[in-house]
């Protein structure tokens, strides 16, 4: 069972620094999850992951039910064993994937019918059977089946999704999971600010231990983006974390922080890592760039991670160029750090009471082009 307290509150906006505890460990938020899809956050061992500073990395329901199956993940004892990973996994429920990965047969009350994107078998995802799948996995924060309605959508099917999307959570909710697990829901509403406030109160009324706000960076334009999450942020219980799905850049995890936004995850940093654009506290840098292949200088001279220690950008650029895998294993662990210390930084913000002085100084540095 998962518990959180609120540590420290802005007061000039709704940042909050929180503890979130479960039988994994503690997470201090605001956290970012980096995202291990398959079991893996690619590139890099559970070690490295320590090193960084993760305390909870993202699974994925979709992706392990198809390969290599939840049945084989249990016989290892589930994605902590398997993996060998002693700290916290949240798990998606497979509802984004299906819609945005597989090919889509038909979505009914029941459930939905797709064909895997691996070699196009049929399978059948249902709340309850979303709900077995990450029980065998052994996650510690569950995510309830939904649908993610692509964007843009008619305003009348958002509204007809989000019913289905609350009646989904309730089944979600009726099944008995591990104690070890906590099963959070997932606000929907599409751009529509009636509809947020709909399914936010459907869902606070089944009274979950947490919230993520989905059917977000789904493709809308950033400020309608914010719109919506500070939006709808607002509208959740302050007692419990909040969890904004998919985000995201650095400056949109600043600006979520300031919505009383909790927990973040994204591609961005690992998948950016292995196209060699990198993160820094002076702006975005491509390590490719012909004019850094002597440089002497690390990514970044702020930070403290074990590429930025040990390798030169013109190294780095070496690497990359001649296609070496540890290239994006290099990459990787730096722009994992500069996330994970990023959010670490913000806590640290909220807690002296100088969170937006914080915010504005790093929205500045974030983009420029000094590097
Ligand atoms: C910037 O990265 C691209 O954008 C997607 C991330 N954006 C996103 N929005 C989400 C919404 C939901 C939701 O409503 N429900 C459930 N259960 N899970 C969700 C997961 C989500 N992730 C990444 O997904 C792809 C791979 C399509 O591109 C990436
Ligand atoms: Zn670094």
């Amino acid at each position: 069972m998962l518990s959180f307290v609120v540590d420290a509150k802005d007061k000039n906006c709704s940042a909050r620094a929180g503890t979130i505890k479960t039988t994994h460990g503690i997470i201090e938020t605001p956290i970012f999850m980096p995202v291990g899809t398959v079991g893996s956050v690619k590139t890099l061992t559970p070690d490295e992951l320590y090193e960084i500073g993760a305390t909870i990395i993202l699974g994925n329901t979709y992706h392990l039910h198809l390969r290599p199956g939840d049945d084989i993940v249990a016989h290892f004892g589930g994605l902590h064993r398997f993996m060998n990973w002693k700290r916290n996994i949240l798990t998606d429920s497979g509802g984004f994937q299906v819609f945005s990965l597989a090919d889509l047969n038909k979505i009914t009350e029941d459930g939905v019918e797709f064909k895997s994107h691996i070699d196009g078998s049929k399978h059948f995802f249902s709340p309850e059977i979303s709900m077995e799948i990450q029980k065998k996995l052994g996650s510690d924060i569950v995510m309830a089946f939904d649908e993610c309605v692509p964007y843009p959508s008619e305003k009348s099917y958002v509204a007809k999704s989000l019913e289905r999307t609350t009646r989904w959570a309730k089944r979600c909710k009726e099944y008995s999971l591990d104690y070890h697990q906590s099963l959070f829901g997932i606000v929907q509403g599409g751009v529509f600010k009636d509809l947020r406030k709909i399914s936010a109160d459907q869902l606070i009324d089944l009274d979950f231990p947490g919230y993520a706000i989905g059917g977000l960076s789904v493709g809308e334009e950033i400020p309608l983006m914010y719109e919506i999450a500070e939006y709808t942020a607002q509208l959740l219980p302050e007692e419990k974390p909040r969890y904004l799905m998919g985000v995201g850049t650095p400056e949109d995890i600043l600006n979520g922080i300031s919505f009383g936004i909790d927990m973040f995850d994204c591609v961005m940093p690992t998948r950016n890592a292995r196209n060699a654009l990198l993160f820094t506290s002076e702006g975005r840098l491509s390590i490719k760039r012909a004019d850094l292949a002597k440089s002497d200088d690390p990514i970044d001279k702020n930070c403290d991670c074990y590429t930025c220690r040990n390798f030169s950008r013109g190294y780095l650029r070496h690497l990359y160029k001649a296609g070496e895998i540890l290239a994006m294993r290099l990459n990787t662990i730096h722009n994992l750090h500069f996330y994970i210390s990023l959010v670490k930084s913000a806590r640290n913000a909220i807690i002296n009471g100088n969170f937006e002085a914080f915010k504005n100084d790093m929205l500045l540095k974030l983009n420029q082009g000094g590097n």
